[in-house]
């Protein structure tokens, strides 16, 4: 049912945490954080993970690097570093620079700076591209990596600021009541076990994912675009609940393959069983975003075979739930391009492509 071939994809964030000297230890995620504080965090890892893909997708065309030969650039870019010599100063010193420079205790502010030095173009060098890796992978660990975005994100789940948004889909199957025949689900970014999708019991079993596990035995540590395609129907689910996920996916190729991919993951349909997809994002991209509104979504879900059956924004986000209508709605010849659809210099960039 993938629409394509599937390659080996990469891991979203560099295994790379540590300086090529590996002398600076590492910060602990914080424990706790005001919710204000953990917002800043949120939009500012958002920023870096997709300035860094950015980044990487031009150094892969200027070094000519192939996925075949050097593996996925996301985890091997090091290796391009490492090559020579001087590559590998610039990334240290700016690595160093950031280190030292950086008050993590501050509000965030930028250290990359797109508007001046940082700024990447046709005449951007691989040095300079390696300049600002180094500050920005930098900026990443002392800011205590993937840990600290997800106390941040844990935060955000929080009964007293809002609550988990799997509320919305326990609702959801709830008023669908038998019209839903759903035993097995597929959670993927998975912050905790505790929340309302787990919980409710709605699913006789849940397989969770997450990139970073906050509960090893429970959670598995995993990226979606990673997890091997199902051999055998018991490898797929009844349900795959994505909430605040694609948008934390740094390229707008892997969202769009993200999205593929699901398709891979659930059931085809019987006459007494569906297939489900709850799918959250925040509101800003689909209402402001230059190249992504509702009818882009509206129409990727439809020719990857879905049929929306609730649909619920709040201020703050845009919630789907998708009934799947198997592989042969699934149009294998669809692509979704970059294309700006708002103008104005106050829009964000989140776009979803697929090839
Ligand atoms: C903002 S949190 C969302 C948590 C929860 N689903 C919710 O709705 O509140 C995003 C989570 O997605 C995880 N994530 C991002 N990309 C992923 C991928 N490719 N595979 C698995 N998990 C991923 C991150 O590690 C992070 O824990």
């Amino acid at each position: 049912m993938t629409k394509r071939p599937q390659k080996k994809k990469s891991s979203l964030i560099s295994k790379r945490t540590i300086p090529i000297t590996g002398n600076k230890e590492s910060h602990n995620a914080p424990k706790s954080l005001k919710p204000l504080r953990a917002r800043q965090l949120i939009r500012r890892f958002h920023v870096l993970l997709k300035y860094k893909s950015s980044i990487l997708t031009r150094i892969r065309k200027l070094v000519k690097w192939s996925d075949e030969k050097d593996g996925n650039i996301n985890d091997n870019y090091m290796t391009i570093i490492n090559k020579k010599k001087q590559y590998g100063k610039i990334y240290q010193d700016e690595w160093d620079k950031t280190w030292n420079g950086l008050k993590i205790n501050k509000t965030p502010q930028s250290v990359i700076d797109p508007d001046t030095n940082d700024r990447i173009s046709n005449d951007t060098t691989v040095e300079d591209m390696i300049r600002i890796l180094g500050k920005i992978d930098s900026e990443i660990k002392k800011r205590g990596g993937l840990e600290t975005y997800q106390t941040a994100s844990t935060l955000g789940q929080d009964g007293k600021r809002g609550g988990d948004s799997s509320k919305m889909l326990v609702k959801w199957i709830k008023e669908l009541g038998n019209k839903i025949n759903t035993d097995t689900a597929l959670e993927i970014g998975c912050l905790s076990s505790k929340n309302e999708i787990s919980t409710s019991k709605i699913f006789k079993s849940i397989t969770r994912i997450d990139l970073h596990s906050q509960e090893p035995n429970i959670i598995e540590e995993q990226d979606f675009l990673k997890r091997p395609l199902p051999q055998i129907d018991e490898e797929k689910f009844d349900c795959i609940s994505c909430s605040l996920v694609v948008n934390f996916v740094p390229s707008a190729e892997q969202r769009g393959e993200m999205l593929c991919r699901m398709c891979d993951f659930l059931n085809e349909p019987r006459y007494d069983k569906n297939s489900f997809l709850f799918f959250v994002i925040p509101l800003p991209c689909v209402e402001n975003s230059r190249y992504c509104n509702l009818e882009t979504m509206d129409l990727i879900f439809s020719k990857l075979g879905f049929e929306k059956m609730k649909y619920h924004q709040t201020h703050k986000l845009a919630y789907w739930l998708l009934k799947w209508k198997g592989s042969k709605f699934v149009d294998f010849k669809f692509s979704c391009h970059k294309k700006e659809l708002r103008t104005g210099k106050d829009r964000n960039n989140f776009c979803i492509i697929i090839k």
